[in-house]
C-alpha cells in the first residue's frame, strides 16, 4: 500500500490496438498498469478507422482501473498526460464528437492526395528532403484533402480536426489545443516559420478552411493544458482540476525520459542515439543536434521533441502487426511453438524472403501500395521458415532504414529499443546481427506510457524540466559478426525484392481503384469544359471494343503563331481528327512554348478543334484543371515526368483526375522508355491513348527514329483497343509504315504545316496511309 501523502503520475498511451494507463511514482517506478482494446476496422484494402468513442471509454476504464491496482486514493494523483498514436486524424463536430470513424495512422487510403501535397512545391515541404518529399498518405494533410473531396459534407460539417491526442486532451479540460510534436512531424507546422501554420500549402491547395478547424493553439510538450473537467474527472474516477500535461507522438513519447533514478520513457534525447519503437509497427527515431535533410528519411524535424532536439525519423508500418498476423493465420495462441520453430531455422531461411510492406512502406520508399510478399517458397519450407522469414524481413526493413540514415550523414550510435518486440530474444538476436549494432533494451518496456508520466510530472511541478540524461538499462543484445556476415547476402536478396515486385503492385493497386468521384471534377471545369468534354466522349476514346480511328494531329509547333486560329481551323478543315498542341516548360525539355492561355484562346476561337495536349513538363499534376477549363481535350502527359517519376499508381491516379475533368487521358513515353512502363495502366483501363515519341523531345523537324516501331507493335499486340500516336519525324513515305506497325494516330507538324504539299492534301493523305497501314494489321477474328 502506497503511503498516503506521496503523489503518483499518471501516464496513458493511446495505442493502435489498446488505450494503456500506468500509475507511477515520482522515481519513474511503475505501481500498475490497466489496459483496455479497441476494435480497427478495415473497410477496404489499406484503410484503417476507428470509433473515437471507443478511445473516450476505454480511457475512462483503464486509469480508473490502474489506480485501483495501484492500491492509491485518487487524490494522489497529482497529474496525467496521454501520448497517441500518429497521425491518427478524426472530425469533430462543435461538441467533439466524431463525425465520422477516424483515420488511423496506418489508413493509405489518401496516396493520391498524399502525391498532390508533394506536388504542390510549397515551402513548408521543405522539413522533408529539403522538399524534395516524401509525404506520406499518413500525414494530416493528404488524410483531410481525401475527406474534403471523398466526404466533402463531413469537410465542411467539421468544426474541428484533429488527431487522437488532441480529441482527447479536449474531452479531458475543454481545451482546443494541438500538440507541438505532431503538429511538427505529420501537419507540415514549423516552429522556425512566422505563424508556424503551412498556411501557403493549404492555400495552394485549396484547404484554407483546414485553418479554422485545427486548433488555434499548440502546446509543446509537458506544458499545461488544463485541468480536469467536472464531467472528465467522473469518468476517469478522478478529482476535478487534476494537471493535464500537453503529450504528443506515442514513440516521440516513449524517447522521453526522466533524470535522477529515473527509468521513464527510454532517454534517447542526445545527439546520435536512436530509438526503436515496437509495436504493430517500427518507428525509428535518431536524436541529432543538426537540421539537415536527405532522400528515404522523414524529417529532420527541429524542435519536435525539446527546444534544440531535432528529430529525423524512419519507420516502417508493419511489424508486430504482420507478425500476430501470421500467428493467428496459422491458429497460434501464443508465439512459444512459432518461434521454436524458427529457431531451428538457420539465417536466410533456405531461400524464403518476406517483403514486411503488409500496409504500404513507410521509409525509404514511402509507398502506400507496396504490399508484403512470401517469396521463395518450396515444398520443403515449413511454418518455422515463413516465420523466421517474417522475423528477418522487419530487421532487413530496419537496416535498410539505418543505411538510409548513414547515407545523409546520420549513424546511429546506439539503438534503444522498447515495446512488444522486445519480448521476442530471437528477433533481438536478429536485429542486432542484421545491423551489427548492439540493441540495449530497456527495464520497461512500455516506454510511451512512461514518457507520458514524466510530461505530467513535470507539468505538476513536482520536477523542473525533462532531464536529458540518465540510462537504466538492464540487457544488451550484441551482434554476432559471423552471422552478421551471413545475413549481408540476405539482405541484398531482401533489397530486391521491393524494385521487382513494385511494378506488379502499383499495376494491382491501378486496377483496384475506383472510378473518379463528382468530387474530382470542380465547378470552374464543368463550366469551361464542357465542350472538351462532349468531344472526349465523341471523338477517339475506344470504348466496348468499338473501331479505332485513323487520326492525324497536326502540330502546331510548325504552325504560323502569328494567325494560330487560321492555321488551326484550316487543318480541321482538311480533315485533321486532332490537333496537336505542345505544351513544354524548358525544364522536360529544352523548349519553352505554349500553356493554358493559348489553349483557352484557340479553343474559343476554333471550338470544333480536339486539343490534344502533349505537356513535356514536370509536374504536368499542376495543370490538368487549368488545360481542362481552357478546353483540352485530350491530357497527354509523360510517364517519366518529375510528379509521375514512373509511378502507375500516381498516373492511374492523374489520369482520372484528367477524365473526371471531361479530358481523354494520354500518357507519353520518351524514345528510351520500354512500352511496359505503361502495360498496367492500359491493362487497368485508366489510359485513352499512349503517345510514343520517335525523336527527342522539344523541337518539331527532326528525322524519325525507326526504334520506335517495335515499341508500337508490342503495344497494340497486348492492346488492341488502345489509341497508339507516334509523334516526330512523320512524312508521307514513313506513315504507312508507322501505321502497320499498330500506331491509328499520328502527330505531324513539319509534313502538315511547312511540308511540300499543302494541309489540304497532307492531311488526307496521311489518313490514307494511316488506314492503309491498319488494314496489314493482323485479325483477330
Ligand atoms: O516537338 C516534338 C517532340 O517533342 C514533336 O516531334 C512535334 O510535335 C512534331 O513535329 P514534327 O512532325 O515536325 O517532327
Amino acid at each position: 500500500m502506497a503511503s498516503m501523502e506521496k503523489k503518483y503520475v499518471i501516464g496513458v498511451d493511446g495505442g493502435t490496438e489498446s488505450i494503456r494507463a500506468g500509475v507511477f511514482d515520482l522515481a519513474g517506478t511503475p505501481l500498475s498498469f490497466a489496459s483496455v482494446a479497441y476494435p480497427t476496422a478495415f473497410p477496404a484494402p489499406g484503410w484503417a478507422e476507428q470509433d473515437p468513442a471507443d478511445w473516450w471509454a476505454g480511457l475512462g476504464t483503464a486509469v480508473r482501473q490502474a489506480v485501483a491496482s495501484a492500491s492509491i486514493q485518487p487524490c494522489q494523483v497529482a497529474a496525467l498526460s496521454v501520448d497517441s498514436t500518429c497521425c491518427t486524424v478524426v472530425a469533430l463536430d462543435a461538441r467533439g464528437q466524431a463525425l465520422r470513424p477516424a483515420l488511423l495512422w496506418m489508413d493509405m487510403r489518401s496516396a493520391a492526395q498524399a502525391a498532390r501535397v508533394a506536388a504542390c512545391g510549397d515551402e513548408a515541404l521543405g522539413v522533408n528532403g529539403g522538399g524534395a518529399g516524401p509525404v506520406s498518405a499518413e500525414w494530416m494533410v493528404p488524410k483531410v484533402l481525401w475527406l474534403r473531396e471523398s466526404e466533402p459534407e463531413v469537410f465542411e460539417a467539421a468544426a474541428g480536426v484533429c488527431e487522437y491526442q488532441d480529441f482527447v486532451n479536449f474531452h479531458l479540460t475543454g481545451r482546443w489545443v494541438a500538440s507541438l510534436n505532431n503538429a511538427s512531424i505529420r501537419w507540415h507546422y514549423s516552429t522556425r516559420r512566422a505563424g508556424g501554420w503551412p498556411e501557403g500549402m493549404l492555400r495552394t491547395l485549396g484547404l484554407e478552411a483546414l485553418l479554422h478547424k485545427w486548433p488555434a493553439e499548440v502546446l509543446p510538450l509537458g506544458a499545461v493544458v488544463g485541468g480536469l473537467t467536472a464531467a472528465a474527472a467522473e469518468h476517469l474516477g478522478l478529482p476535478q482540476g487534476v494537471v493535464v500535461a500537453q503529450g504528443g507522438a506515442d514513440a516521440d513519447i516513449g524517447m522521453v525520459r526522466s533524470g535522477g533514478g529515473g527509468g521513464i520513457g527510454l532517454g534517447v534525447i542526445r545527439p546520435g542515439q536512436l530509438a526503436l519503437l515496437t509495436g504493430s509497427s517500427h518507428l525509428h527515431l535518431g536524436v541529432t543536434d543538426q537540421v539537415f535533410h536527405g532522400k528515404g528519411m522523414w524529417g529532420v524535424y527541429p524542435d519536435a521533441l525539446l527546444p534544440g532536439v531535432h528529430v529525423v525519423e524512419g519507420g516502417q508500418t508493419s511489424t508486430g502487426s504482420a507478425v500476430a498476423w501470421y500467428r493467428r493465420l496459422v491458429g497460434e495462441e501464443g508465439y512459444e511453438a512459432l518461434n521454436r520453430e524458427a529457431e531451428a531455422v538457420a539465417p536466410g531461411c533456405e531461400g524464403v524472403v518476406c517483403l514486411d510492406h503488409f500496409q504500404g512502406n513507410r521509409t525509404p520508399h514511402t509507398d502506400a501500395v507496396s504490399r508484403g510478399a512470401i517469396t521463395g517458397l518450396t515444398l520443403a519450407h515449413g511454418r518455422g521458415h515463413v516465420f523466421r522469414a517474417l522475423l528477418e524481413s522487419i530487421c532487413f526493413g530496419t537496416e535498410h532504414i539505418f543505411e538510409t540514415m548513414r547515407a545523409n550523414g546520420y549513424a546511429p550510435a546506439s539503438v534503444t529499443v522498447a515495446g512488444g518486440a522486445t519480448r521476442s530474444p530471437l528477433w533481438m538476436q536478429i536485429h542486432a546481427d542484421v545491423s551489427n549494432v548492439p540493441f540495449i533494451l530497456t527495464k520497461v518496456s512500455d516506454a510511451p506510457a512512461l514518457g507520458a508520466a514524466i510530461l505530467a510530472a513535470v507539468a505538476a511541478g513536482l520536477y523542473p524540466d525533462v532531464p536529458t540524461a540518465c540510462s537504466h538499462m538492464d540487457r544488451v543484445v550484441q551482434p554476432d559478426p559471423q552471422r552478421h556476415a551471413e545475413y549481408r547476402r540476405h539482405y541484398r536478396a531482401y533489397k530486391a525484392l521491393y524494385p521487382a515486385l513494385k511494378p506488379g503492385f502499383h499495376a494491382a493497386a491501378a486496377a483496384a481503384s475506383q472510378a473518379p468521384t463528382a468530387a474530382d471534377a470542380p465547378d470552374v471545369a464543368q463550366k469551361q469544359g464542357q465542350q472538351g468534354q462532349e468531344q472526349g466522349q465523341q471523338q477517339g476514346r475506344q470504348q466496348d471494343g468499338a473501331d479505332l480511328h485513323s487520326i492525324v494531329s497536326p502540330s502546331i509547333l510548325s504552325a504560323d503563331f502569328s494567325s494560330l486560329a487560321r492555321d488551326v481551323a484550316r487543318v480541321v478543315a482538311a480533315g485533321a481528327e486532332w490537333v496537336h498542341v505542345d505544351i513544354f516548360d524548358g525544364v522536360f525539355v529544352p523548349n519553352l512554348t505554349i500553356g493554358p492561355p493559348v489553349v483557352k484562346s484557340l479553343h474559343k476561337s476554333v471550338p470544333q478543334a480536339f486539343l490534344d495536349c502533349h505537356l513535356c513538363v514536370v509536374h504536368p499534376e499542376n495543370y490538368v484543371e487549368d488545360l481542362a477549363a481552357a478546353g483540352c481535350a485530350q491530357f497527354t502527359f509523360h510517364i517519366e515526368a518529375p510528379g509521375i517519376d514512373f509511378c502507375c499508381h500516381t498516373a492511374a491516379a492523374l489520369c482520372r483526375r484528367a477524365r473526371g475533368l471531361g479530358m481523354l487521358a494520354g500518357i507519353a513515353l520518351t524514345p528510351e522508355t520500354a512500352p511496359d512502363a505503361v502495360f498496367p495502366l492500359c491493362a487497368a483501363g485508366e489510359v485513352d491513348t499512349v503517345l510514343l515519341l520517335s525523336v527527342r523531345a522539344g523541337f518539331g523537324g527532326q528525322k524519325f527514329q525507326p526504334g520506335v516501331l517495335p515499341k508500337v507493335a508490342a503495344l497494340r499486340r497486348a492492346f488492341p483497343v488502345i489509341n497508339i500516336i507516334v509523334d516526330g519525324g512523320i512524312t508521307l513515305d514513313n506513315a504507312g509504315s508507322v501505321a502497320r506497325a499498330g500506331a491509328n494516330a499520328l502527330v505531324a507538324g513539319t509534313t502538315v504545316f511547312a511540308g511540300k504539299e499543302p494541309p489540304e492534301v497532307a492531311v488526307p493523305g496521311l489518313v490514307r496511309q494511316i488506314a492503309e497501314g491498319r488494314a496489314a494489321w493482323p485479325r483477330c477474328d
